[in-house]
């Protein structure tokens, strides 16, 4: 673990030595990594400017996007045709060849918790549950400070009476999902695996800026074959897996920008 790699923007040529010949495979988180931070989640838009780089590199090396949201929010978000989406933290997957969705038994225990936390919260203001098909996501960054521990208490509270799901975390938010061995290091993984991307030539890279991306760069890391690189999004020291960082996500969405220069002249 490290608490701040090289930065991938900062150290670009050092960066792309460490590609070889290979080429790269982009896994993109989206909150935090190429959407800045928002009050709310429907706020929270991709720069046009990132989205024209995202096309760009689509033409030039597989671009898959893997997030916490909803898959169809999250494709209306990002809003790229021809992409490999995996939503709900890689639970829900489809592309334009593709489509495979993990833990569907679960979804019964998952409209249960969802009744019960919002029976739970709805007096506690600025308490945002956000259903997602594979997830549910409760939001705490409109919750006044002094009313966070009671959010947190309701969370446990319907987590430990439905052990069938689980709970992780994430920035003001806590989030429920099926009780299974699958997460975005998984579900990576399993991409790989579907696209015919596990051979030697392709790098596969994956952008990130939260905990549950700390999970595919310790798949990544994990492959033990050298084949795969972690960048963390982080404003501060964080341990994490990734072996290269990036400040922000305008800076994320720059250094893609000179990936494709990079791509396209090579
Ligand atoms: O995997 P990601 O693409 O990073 O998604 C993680 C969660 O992102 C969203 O919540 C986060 O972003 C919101 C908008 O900026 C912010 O208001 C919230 O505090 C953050 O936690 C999304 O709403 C969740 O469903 C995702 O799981």
């Amino acid at each position: 673990m490290t608490l701040l790699p090289p930065s991938a923007f900062a150290e670009f040529d050092a960066f792309t030595a460490s590609l070889g010949s290979r080429t790269p495979a982009l896994f993109l988180d989206y909150d935090g990594t190429l959407a800045a931070i928002a009050p709310r989640p429907e706020l929270a838009a991709m720069p046009d400017e990132a989205r024209a780089v995202v096309l760009r590199l689509s033409a030039l090396c597989p671009v898959a996007f893997v997030s916490g949201r909803d898959l169809d929010d999250l494709t209306a978000m990002v809003a790229v045709d021809g992409l490999v989406y995996a939503g709900s933290h890689g639970f829900d997957l489809r592309g334009p060849d593709l489509r495979r969705q993990v833990g569907v038994e679960y979804v019964p225990d998952l409209d249960i918790a969802d009744g019960s936390l919002r029976d739970r919260l709805g007096g506690i203001a600025g308490a945002l549950v956000e259903r997602k098909r594979f997830a549910i996501a409760i939001h705490t960054r409109q919750v006044a400070p002094p009313e966070k521990p009671r959010v947190a208490d309701a969370v446990r509270a319907v987590v430990e009476a439905q052990p069938r799901l689980r709970m992780t975390g994430g920035k003001e938010l806590f989030e429920l999902r099926p009780n299974l061995p699958w997460d975005k290091g998984r579900a990576v993984l399993a991409l790989l695996e579907a696209l015919g991307l596990e051979g030697d030539g392709i790098m596969p890279i994956y952008l990130g800026d939260d905990e549950t991306d700390e999970d595919a760069f310790r798949a990544l890391a994990g492959r033990g074959d050298g084949n795969g690189i972690g960048i963390r999004v982080m404003d501060g020291p964080a341990e994490t897996a990734a072996t290269w960082s990036l400040h922000d996500p305008a800076e994320a969405a720059a250094f893609l920008g000179r990936l494709a220069d990079w791509l396209a002249q090579r």
